[in-house]
């Protein structure tokens, strides 16, 4: 007997494809904003210049939270930073064969949100996914809970106040995913550790994936 799945659809597939292919000029790109960008510019100031650049999950990092999110059956997936897609895609492609659930995720350039909108009706998965503009420290603050998956992906100096503001939403073994944590260590340098100290409430693990993914487990 074969077992189909939602990213093998051509449709998803092709999508996904196409986002990693664009994703290889990132480097091009990035070497045209303007010198210590990343340190120096308003959250919204660096997304619209940074909207030519894609910054993707790893492909493994998107099969990855393809599988916990089947494992989970997570009523509500929250992203921070959807950039053009490919996350949320993978994340959407996991509810559509859970048979239930949805993605709620942010941006904050229109750019990238206009993009990713046809990207998402042109996979058929956009009827799963609530695409919120603007930025994620008042786009997400009134989000219903309990949250069960969360991926943190936006600019790295701003996941601990996303997670804080999201953590008394986070049911009891939710699972928080943050990216990139090997690639910016010294910016994710408070968030792991705030993570990492048991007084916080999580057990956590780093998982060697590309540029480092910590998956923290909600106690
Ligand atoms: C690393 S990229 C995300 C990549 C995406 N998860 C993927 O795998 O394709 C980071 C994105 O987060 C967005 N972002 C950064 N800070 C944000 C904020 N405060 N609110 C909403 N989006 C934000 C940026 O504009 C950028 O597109």
């Amino acid at each position: 007997m074969t077992h189909t799945h939602t990213l093998a659809d051509p449709r998803v597939e092709t999508a996904i494809s196409r986002m990693f292919e664009l994703s290889a000029r990132d480097e091009t790109a990035q070497a045209q904003l303007p010198p210590g960008a990343l340190e120096s510019m308003a959250p919204q100031e660096l997304a619209d210049a940074a909207a030519g650049i894609y910054m993707p999950i790893s492909a493994d990092g998107g099969k990855l939270l393809y599988n916990l999110v089947r494992a989970i059956r997570p009523a509500t997936v929250v992203e921070f930073g959807m950039s053009y897609g490919i996350s949320t895609l993978h994340l959407a492609a996991a509810v559509r064969d859970n048979g239930t659930g949805r993605v709620i995720t942010t941006e904050l350039s229109k750019e990238k949100i206009a993009a990713a909108r046809g990207t998402f009706a042109e996979t058929g998965l956009d009827d799963l996914i609530t695409v919120l503009e603007g930025d994620a420290r008042e786009t997400l603050a009134g989000i219903e809970g309990p949250l069960e998956l969360v991926l943190l992906d936006g600019w790295k100096d701003l996941c601990l106040p996303v997670l804080r503001m999201l953590e008394p939403r986070l049911r009891p073994g939710a699972l928080v995913v943050a990216d990139d944590i090997d690639q910016f260590e010294g910016p994710m340098r408070p968030y792991l550790d705030y993570v990492r100290d048991p007084a916080n409430g999580y057990q956590n693990v780093s998982f060697p994936i590309e540029d480092g993914m910590e998956i923290s487990c909600r106690l």
